[in-house]
């Protein structure tokens, strides 16, 4: 298939007709976070080695602190209190060593999860782009591409954040927790019991935050998706908000959105920032009750001294500041979730999938039947119904009805654009079922109304019909389609880029581009889809031209609004309400006088159909 741009319809009910009504049925929960936690962990199980340096260097790091802190209050009982000058700047020395040391682990260990997270990221990316690729026209129809792009960025930017910060944070947390727990419980188990009897207390206030944050920052993570859904819609329609000036309305549908996101922002971060300052209003109660409890048992005459209060109350700050931390990192790993979920959730739509049998022939010689066939988008409304029809290699189809009646659905059915409910559409008497979808699109090119083109060359637009091809087979193609002239007097001719979808060129120069490619693509069946409505004489006479030397001895099916272009059809179909009602050949449906001589007749006497 060549030039497989569909314009997507917006029907009543579709909450794309209304983009402001959308948000409304979004869950507020995760869904599956331990499944996605899970899927997320397989993501990282291809980076074992790294994952375990890292682990090893947060290890060091953390017993450095450790020691480091041990040493400091030894200092206060040993060089301070004795003023040991000499001793204590000894000690200094080695201080400054090992924190050196403790600096080189760090870098190292951000390091290293940084190149943990970008991989995993760019991974996610890759895999969600492909399963983007296979997943059927039907997904589009129903889903904003600004939704699916902020999933692709937004979304995995998130994953990629979090994995980078959280998860050294986690480590290091993990091992701090442990580490100080343990050397506390050495040095004194009376002042630990003390300092963990607040722990519950800081678990109890986390939790109650956390359920509080959690539906805000997966409400954030949509709201962005869908703002983005809707720049994306409005400013590819910016010419038609202009047109029908409907910029206040924009503007204000726009804000409303915008409102939205920085609400479930503002109520997202807020709460989450309630959890610092009640952290520290715990801590300071855990070190006030230490400083009493030490002090009492110094009065009392155990053996603690002033040196294992000041050790033991650093400790205690660095077993609850990581403890605190690891309880913050929840949220920002609960907004990744939400991310995470959104991401998987794509991937895990349906996919096409060719049959396993699939034939992998690509050449046909272009013979195309339809038997019976049914087909609707919806289960409500039945679409084409009994459509029967048999195009001989070399034949020119041409399609014609009033708008709404099927024939666009009729030729996204020939390239599995969409499954038929029941019949049978055979190519060269093979049951398109049973062909590989990627040789049978391309064994047929499409020449659309709305001709897609890249921000890239001419010449790379052309070749696009076919990847291998040649400069000069792409010139020979442009000379055939009737484009070469025009292509000719472009600033640098075949190397001018074109932008925003071909905004430099008029709407024939593209259909001839599109023309082009079809010409390239070397099909055996041609689909050409109302290429000749809006164009002026002299250009419509051009895309003729290109068009009957382009179906020279293919298989062709014409949808036209201007009947004098099907006149010289093998067979014309006249279709309504999606069945075929009439077919024959001009002539013939003239001599009738029934529905097609009908529409003719009024073209001619100057009615659109
Ligand atoms: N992706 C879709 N999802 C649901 N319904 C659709 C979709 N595309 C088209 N339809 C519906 O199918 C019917 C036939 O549409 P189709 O585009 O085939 O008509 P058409 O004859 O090609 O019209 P036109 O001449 O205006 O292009 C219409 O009622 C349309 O609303």
């Amino acid at each position: 298939m060549v030039d497989g741009r569909v314009a997507s319809v917006v029907r009543p009910g579709d909450p794309r007709g209304n983009p402001l009504g959308r948000f409304n049925k979004r869950p507020d929960k995760l869904k599956n976070a331990r499944g996605t936690i899970q899927r997320l962990l397989a993501y990282l199980g291809g980076k074992k080695k790294l994952l375990i340096l890292t682990f090893l260097l947060c290890f060091i790091t953390t017993i450095i602190s450790i020691i480091g802190t041990w040493l400091n209050g030894y200092a206060v009982d040993h060089f301070i209190e004795k003023g040991d000058m000499p001793g204590l700047l000894q000690l200094c020395i080695m201080l400054a060593a090992i924190y050196c040391v403790s600096v080189a682990s760090t870098y190292w260990q951000n390091r290293c999860m940084v190149d943990i997270a970008q991989r995993t990221a760019a991974k996610i990316r890759r895999d969600l782009y492909r399963d983007i690729q296979i997943l059927p026209l039907q997904y589009f129809d129903t889903h904003s591409s600004g939704d699916l792009m902020s999933r692709l960025t937004n979304d995995v930017d998130n994953i990629n954040m979090t994995l980078g910060q959280s998860i050294t944070q986690l480590f290091s947390g993990a091992v701090s927790i442990v580490g100080m727990l343990a050397a506390m419980l050495l040095l004194s188990p009376v002042l630990t019991l003390v300092g963990l009897t607040t722990v519950p207390l800081t678990f109890l206030l986390s939790k109650l935050i956390m359920n509080k944050t959690q539906p805000f920052f997966i409400k954030q993570q949509q709201e962005l998706g869908n703002l983005n859904g809707y720049i994306e819609e409005r400013i590819s329609g910016q010419k038609l908000i202009i047109l029908c000036g409907r910029e206040e309305q924009a503007k204000a549908e726009f804000a409303k959105i915008n409102k939205k996101l920085t609400r479930s922002a503002i109520f997202a971060q807020a709460l989450s920032g309630i959890m610092g300052p009640v952290n520290n209003a715990v801590n300071n109660l855990t070190y006030f009750m230490l400083t009493v409890s030490g002090a009492y048992l110094i009065f009392s005459g155990s053996n603690i001294t002033v040196g294992v209060i000041f050790t033991f109350i650093l400790y205690m700050r660095n077993f609850t500041r990581p403890l605190n931390e690891t309880l913050n990192i929840f949220n920002t790993i609960q907004s990744a979730l939400a991310g995470a979920e959104r991401v998987f959730e794509v991937m895990d739509e349906p996919k096409e999938k060719d049959a396993e049998q699939a034939k992998e022939v690509c050449r046909f010689k272009g013979e195309i039947t339809l038997q019976q066939v049914n087909f609707s988008y919806t289960k409500e409304q039945g679409i084409l119904k009994n459509v029967s029809l048999k195009a001989h290699k070399g034949q020119t189809i041409a399609i014609v009805g009033p708008t709404g009646s099927g024939k666009t659905t009729l030729i996204h059915l020939l390239t599995r654009f969409y499954d038929i409910d029941s019949g049978e559409i055979l190519i060269d008497g093979e049951n398109i079922d049973t062909i590989k979808r990627s040789c049978l699109r391309r064994a047929i090119a499409m020449v659309l109304q709305d001709t897609y083109l890249f921000s890239e060359s001419v010449r790379e637009n052309i070749r696009y019909g076919r990847l291998t091809a040649t400069d000069e087979e792409v010139e020979q193609a442009a000379r055939l389609a009737n484009a070469h002239r025009f292509i000719k007097q472009l600033p640098e001719g075949y190397d001018t880029v074109l932008t925003d979808n071909g905004g430099n060129l008029s709407q024939g120069q593209r259909q001839l581009l599109a023309l082009a490619r079809a010409v390239l693509a070397q099909a055996s069946v041609l689909i050409l889809d109302e290429a000749t409505s809006s164009v002026d004489t002299r250009t419509e006479a051009a895309i003729q031209k290109a068009m009957l030397s382009l179906m020279q001895g293919k298989t062709a099916f014409v949808i036209a609004h201007r009947l004098s272009t099907i006149r010289n059809a093998d067979e014309i179909l006249a279709v309504k309400d999606g069945q075929i009602i009439e077919r024959g050949t001009h002539q013939e449906l003239m001599a009738q006088g029934n529905f097609y001589a009908g529409l003719y007749n009024s073209q001619f006497k100057g009615l659109q159909i």
